[in-house]
């Protein structure tokens, strides 16, 4: 007889899932190399920055005091002792009437106060000296990047877990990590069961398909942060199925299969999971797409048998596996970020389980709106190329409307939520 299947609720198949997700091995990589990763430890500053008094502008550095009783009609000159560029010292102390001739950079030579700039000022020769006029008055502290205003030493800057953009290499250069701790890279292998494929280099036959899911995979565990590893198209040979998952699980952290978690004749995975005594932490959740998704642990090792269906397998992906990979880099937030948007358009059709609807978010007005990006069944793969976001329409509601309120879930933002799942609730005008 036909198994009966039970669906749980989408916040609940994640925190079974979650249980099994761990922290990752810490790895040291060349700064060069670290953009996009993670990093494994908190970053904070061991130096003031900036680490001494500078001048921001190029000019010269006097001491205010001399410029006191400088106006137009009584042009104050300052004997130019010396000049400095960014990167070297001045080392003499600066006498009254004295000025350095600086530039951007540089450190404040000891007894100056004020930077005046270049443009403000006037130079003139005598007698083998250097001069230079100004025209009014300079307080104290005028033009002077100070030590430690930019960050002080001790601050807690990068906190562990955080994704290494652009300004993030900024601060590990500046705090001298030349090697920087990250997370390793958890290894996810994918495999793609079903007699009808066909990898892409293939010409179509009767009856067949391209093989999409294997390759949106690899792209979606490159996005989350993770190392794919793909072990190929099986055709539904239980046997052969069997020994290749074997195989695979001993070489990567997390498998994802996709096709075969229904009930049809030759889905295998609920076999391959009853030989290789794996245990089904569910096999039916109450979401569309993806239904029939299901989750596996063996010794604690995650299986995740995905639709064959391209929506509800990229879905699947999103909800259940990539929340695992972002534990691994020490993400806190490792779900999807959740937000509340417009509804672009009418979306009519009855929601009995919630619905993940592939959608673009943009801003308009200033405001999130989200429209679904194509067509919206469970087979499609035409609407997951505009899909920057899910809307989610809970179970047991219908014919939602253009502009009422509606929570998304972001896709390609790199910040998470902590836990989206509670209250989302049917939404309101
Ligand atoms: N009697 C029932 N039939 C189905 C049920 C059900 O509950 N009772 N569930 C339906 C739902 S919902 C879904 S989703 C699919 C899930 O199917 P499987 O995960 O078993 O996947 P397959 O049967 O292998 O394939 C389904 C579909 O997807 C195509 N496919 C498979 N692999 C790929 C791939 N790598 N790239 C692109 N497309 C792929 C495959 O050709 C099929 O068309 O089951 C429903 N049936
Ligand atoms: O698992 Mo299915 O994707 O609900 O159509
Ligand atoms: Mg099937």
């Amino acid at each position: 007889m036909l198994e009966k299947r039970t669906p749980i609720a989408v916040g609940e198949a994640v925190k079974r899932v979650m249980q099994y997700a761990t922290e990752g091995k810490v790895e040291q990589v060349d700064i060069t190399e670290s953009y996009g990763r993670y990093v494994a430890e908190d970053i904070a500053a061991d130096q003031d920055v900036p680490a001494f008094d500078r001048s921001p502008y190029d000019g010269f550095a006097i001491r205010a005091i001399d410029s006191a009783v400088a106006s137009a009609e009584n042009p104050v000159a300052f004997e130019v002792v010396g000049t400095i560029g960014a990167g070297f010292v001045f080392d003499e102390l600066v006498e009254p009437g004295q000025a350095v001739r600086i530039m951007t950079g540089a450190p404040i030579p000891a007894g100056c106060d004020a930077v005046v700039m270049l443009e403000l000022t006037k130079g003139y020769e005598a007698d083998d000296k250097t001069y230079m006029t100004i025209k009014r008055a300079f307080a104290a502290g005028t033009n002077i990047s100070y030590r430690g205003e930019d960050v002080k030493q001790g601050a807690v800057l990068v906190k562990k877990g955080t994704y290494i953009n652009p300004g993030v290499s900024a601060l590990l250069a500046t705090f001298g990590y030349a090697q920087v701790p990250v997370f390793v890279k958890p290894v996810i292998g994918v495999i793609a069961t079903g007699s009808e494929l066909l990898e892409p280099h293939e010409a179509l036959a009767p009856g067949k398909i391209r093989n999409s899911n294997a390759y949106m995979m690899l792209a979606q565990i490159e996005r989350a942060g993770a190392t794919a590893k793909y072990y190929g198209k099986l055709s539904d040979d239980l046997a052969v199925c069997i020994e290749a998952v074997k195989k695979a699980m001993a070489e990567v952290d997390c498998l994802i299969t996709t096709g075969g978690v229904s009930v049809g004749d030759f889905d295998y995975l609920p076999a391959i999971y009853e030989a290789i005594g794996a245990d089904v932490l569910f096999n039916k959740v109450a979401q569309r797409p993806g239904s029939v998704t299901t989750v596996a642990q063996c010794d604690g090792q995650l299986l995740f048998g995905l639709s064959g269906n391209p929506s509800a397998c990229y879905v699947g992906f999103e909800l259940y596996t990539k929340p695992v990979i972002k534990a691994a880099l020490g993400s806190q937030a490792p779900h999807l970020r959740r937000e509340k948007a417009a509804l672009g358009v009418d979306f009519k059709k009855p929601n009995p389980f919630t619905r993940f609807v592939r959608s673009t978010v943009t801003v308009t007005d200033g405001k999130l709106v989200a429209t679904p990006s194509g067509f919206d069944k469970s087979s499609a793969v035409s609407s997951l190329a505009d899909a920057n976001a899910f809307i989610v329409l809970p179970g047991g509601t219908r014919g939602y409307e253009a502009g009422m309120q509606i929570d998304v879930l972001l896709l390609e933002d790199t910040n998470g939520s902590a836990w989206p799942w509670d209250n989302i609730v049917p939404s309101y005008r």
